[in-house]
């Protein structure tokens, strides 16, 4: 299995192209089973979870075909996809498949609308919780769905069609409003959603849908109205620039020192985190072309953060966050409020030298420490990339293995980095 080496020590400064978002991606291709006309999705990043994606989209019936290169495109540009599920050929979802990544079982809200049936393996997806699905269930039997959880599956039946509702989800949660918003498109009347998440990737999903046809309000706001219709049709679409994608380079810039601009990167879509950068001392500029971020000289200074939903500090850039913070001056306490267990970076930080204490959902950061490279290992996405972080400032090598993880969500992550003058490179281990 592949692993990632770095040798610590070089700044970085460059240009780092941001990719089309994982989080967007993912439910813009599911939203493809809603329609028997064809769904162009542009800026698609070539990831492990959109081929993983596109395979369980395949086994219902949906033809994926990646459109030529244009003259001028570049490399890092993301692909153009043309999807169509022009007949659902198979309305089970199975384990296989769904057990490798959380989002697949999004599924259950288009094939439910269009099929008025369909058998849905529960899901998996990155260790950071337990994670369970009753929003879905309980939001699609609002809408007049019978749903039974039998041998690890969500069996759904809804044989006079979907009906509008209001619902109010519990928590906030991004997936369950994916999924009810696609399933509402395709329900007969009106269906209000209480207490939405307002996600950038939550409007980037309401946009295309209306782009097909859907009438939807609301979205980005904590409430969305959907206004049911009999069919939805083909449509083209760009999906959004990665925030998280974006935030990570922007702390790893924090962390070595140097200038780089994050190119095609939209501040709005990271506002919390750009603020908590500044109170480092990082140097933040928004330009048209992106935004550039720049350390010289300056000591990095403890700054508490709190993760929430959107417009919140992001759970997702939570662990990369950690990483930054064992090289600020003084101690700075890192709150999780999304996830039950997503520190497990903590321990593998503390072998690069990190001082970190845990108190429950608080770690608090003591800064300082002269990290020095070590074999570590993460149990998921972010905590991998908060690893590769700390190894860019690390002395001498680290070594992270279970790059699997890593690909799932960073698009040429050690090309991006090599660009602006990090060694780092994919080894067999
Ligand atoms: C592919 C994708 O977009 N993944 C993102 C999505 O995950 P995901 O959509 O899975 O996360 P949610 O927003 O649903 O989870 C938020 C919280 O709600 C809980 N919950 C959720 C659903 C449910 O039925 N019952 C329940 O209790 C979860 O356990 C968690 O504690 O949003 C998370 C929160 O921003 C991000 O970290 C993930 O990167
Ligand atoms: C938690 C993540 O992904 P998933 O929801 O697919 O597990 C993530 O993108 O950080």
């Amino acid at each position: 299995m592949d692993a990632i080496r770095i040798v610590g020590g070089a700044e970085l400064n460059g240009v780092i192209p941001i990719s089309g978002a994982k989080n967007a991606a993912l439910p813009l291709m599911i939203a493809s089973l809603l329609t028997d006309e064809e769904l162009v999705l542009e800026n698609l990043p070539r990831l492990r979870d959109v081929q993983q994606l596109q395979q369980i989209l395949s086994n219902h019936g949906v033809s994926y075909m990646i459109e030529g290169k244009r003259p001028g495109q570049g490399s890092m540009d993301g692909q153009i996809v043309h999807l169509r599920a022009k007949e659902i050929i198979d309305t089970k979802a199975p384990y296989e498949l769904v057990s490798k990544m959380r989002a697949s079982f999004w599924v259950i809200g288009p094939l439910l609308a269009r099929m008025k049936e369909c058998r849905v393996s529960l899901p998996g997806g990155c260790a950071i919780g337990t994670r369970p699905v009753d929003f879905f269930i309980d939001g699609l039997k609002a809408l007049g769905a019978q749903i039974d959880i039998e041998r690890g599956y969500a069996v759904a039946s809804a044989p006079d069609g979907l009906q509008g509702a209001t619902f109010e989800f519990p928590k906030i949660s991004v997936g369950a409003t994916h999924t009810l918003m696609m399933a509402a498109s395709l329900a007969n009347g009106v269906t209000t959603l209480k207490n939405s998440a307002q996600e950038p990737e939550v409007t980037d999903l309401a946009n295309c849908l209306i782009a097909m046809g859907a009438k939807i309000s609301g979205a980005g706001t904590d409430t969305i109205t959907i206004e049911g219709v009999e069919k939805l049709h083909g449509a083209r679409h760009s999906v959004l620039p990665d925030r998280i994608e974006t935030g990570t380079y922007a702390m790893a810039v924090a962390m070595t020192g140097g200038e780089v601009m994050l190119k095609g990167a939209r501040a709005d879509l990271l506002q919390s985190a750009l603020d908590v950068l500044e109170q480092t001392g990082t140097h933040i500029t928004v330009t048209n072309e992106g935004i550039r971020v720049a350390r010289n000289g300056t000591a990095l200074k403890a700054v508490d953060v709190t993760t929430d939903p959107f417009p919140g500090f992001p759970t997702d850039l939570q662990a990369q966050f950690m990483a930054l913070m064992t090289r600020a001056e003084g101690t700075s306490t890192i709150t999780e409020t999304i996830f039950e267990n997503r520190f497990m970076h903590v321990q593998e930080l503390a072998r690069l030298g990190a001082s970190i204490s845990l108190d429950g959902q608080k770690a608090h950061v003591e800064g300082g420490s002269e990290l020095k490279g070590a074999q570590v290992m993460a149990t998921d996405l972010r905590a991998s990339v908060s690893l590769v972080i700390a190894g860019l400032v690390a002395e001498g090598e680290t070594k992270v293995n279970r790059v699997y993880h890593l690909d799932r969500g960073f698009e040429r992550l050690e090309d991006k980095l090599t660009a602006c003058g990090a060694t780092i490179e994919r080894i067999s281990a």
